[in-house]
């Protein structure tokens, strides 16, 4: 493995972009403890709640906003581009960047602008099909590019000559042991342990849609025997659940530690978000996927390789009613066997090791600079 001194990481907007550029952070820390990495995020992005936690240097470059197109008005208007590249080309001086790697978002443009002037090497991590814009527009200015899913590189021209290394996982997520976890985790959130547990997350921002559906089917899961573990998500507001309910219904905002969630959990109900698709498989949990309806049914396609493998279950935005949650969730929370066997299945498609995949590309991609 090429050795790597300086390494500067830019991705930004929502956890779907910081998770896995956090999680590579932690392996490049891994196997070079004393590299310098610094991150490259916008004013207003989750970068600024997750990363300075997690003890990376975050970098703040101004703002700019990309249209959904990739057109010519792109080059006519650099006025902002130019000044964000400048401050990240800036900060990729000071800190002698051995290469860039980034991770989608309008924030990655004007890293990999500053790289591409300075001759450095980038490579682009991509987990959507299609590639997001930020990406695409990236992928002008070089050849290597790692995505997290087989199903990626034969679903779009843009990424057919990608090498796949996963999707890098918090090392919490990925090394997780959910058996083990399980009672801490019960515990933790106050739920009991001869019941089982449904867990509800609509990914990074929450999800207005699943929220309601399940807090209108709060007393039905409830008097089935089922437990509720529902994330709402930090930008949404808040719904009402009864208080008169027969098992805990335990609702939180955002769960930082979300292995716990994981280890509590006996069957999720979630966004096909490309994360948490990679985080449900990486553990084998079993997972009914309603993808966000917008955004060029990129969730739908993150989720239906799993579902085809039998690792899940899929429903339409619109479709996801109290009642459908009566007449599909409620059974199969109560049967352990056919869990056991999605689980087995969502394991089979899933990987622990992108973080190591990813680090051995960049290594590579520096050697052959
Ligand atoms: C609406 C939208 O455009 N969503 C996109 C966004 O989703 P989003 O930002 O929701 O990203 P994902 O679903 O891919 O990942 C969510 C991440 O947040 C974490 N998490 C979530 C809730 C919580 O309480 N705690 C927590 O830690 C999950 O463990 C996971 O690591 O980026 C993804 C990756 O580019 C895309 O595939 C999604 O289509």
């Amino acid at each position: 493995m090429v050795p790597l001194r300086s390494v500067v990481l830019a991705g930004g907007g929502t956890g779907g972009h910081i998770y896995p550029l956090l999680a590579f952070a932690d392996a490049l820390r891994r196997h070079f403890p004393e590299v310098r990495i610094t991150t490259l995020g916008s004013p207003k992005g989750m970068e600024n709640d997750l990363i300075p936690p997690a003890g990376y240097d975050l970098r703040v470059i101004p703002a700019f906003q990309l249209p959904r197109a990739i057109n010519l008005n792109l080059l006519r208007t650099p006025d902002r581009m130019y000044k964000s590249a400048h401050a990240a080309g800036k900060i990729l001086d000071e800190v002698q960047a051995d290469v860039v790697v980034g991770f989608g978002g309008y924030v990655s443009v004007p890293a990999y602008l500053a790289a591409w002037r300075r001759e450095l090497p980038i490579v682009i991590h991509e987990v959507n099909v299609p590639p997001g814009v930020a990406n695409r527009m990236g992928m002008k200015f070089t050849k290597n590019i790692a995505v997290g899913f087989p199903s990626q590189p034969v679903a779009a021209e843009s990424l057919r000559d990608a090498r796949v290394v996963g999707v890098p996982l918090r090392t919490a997520i990925a090394r997780m042991d959910r058996a083990a976890l399980r009672p801490q985790a019960l515990q933790h959130f106050g739920l009991r342990p001869d019941l089982p547990v449904l867990f509800v997350s609509g990914g990074s921002s929450g999800a207005r849609t699943i929220n309601l559906a399940v807090a209108e089917a709060a007393k039905r899961i409830t008097h089935a025997g089922i437990q509720v573990l529902h994330v709402q998500g930090g930008r949404n507001d808040p719904f009402e659940v009864p208080s008169d309910l027969p098992v805990p219904y335990v609702v939180v905002p955002y769960l930082s530690d979300m292995q716990l969630g994981y280890a509590a959990a006996d069957l999720m109900l979630c966004r096909g978000g490309a994360i948490t698709v990679a985080e449900t498989t990486a553990i084998g949990m079993p997972a009914i996927y309603v993808p966000y309806p917008h955004s060029n049914q990129e969730q739908k396609r993150n989720a239906l390789p799993v579902v085809e493998s039998g690792g899940g279950l899929l429903v339409d935005n619109s479709e996801l009613t109290p009642e459908w949650i009566e007449r599909t969730v409620i059974p199969l929370a109560r049967d352990p066997q056919r869990l056991a066997a999605m689980g087995r299945a969502a394991g089979a498609y899933g990987r622990r090791d992108g973080d190591e995949a990813l680090l051995d590309f960049v290594c590579e991609a520096v050697a052959g600079r």
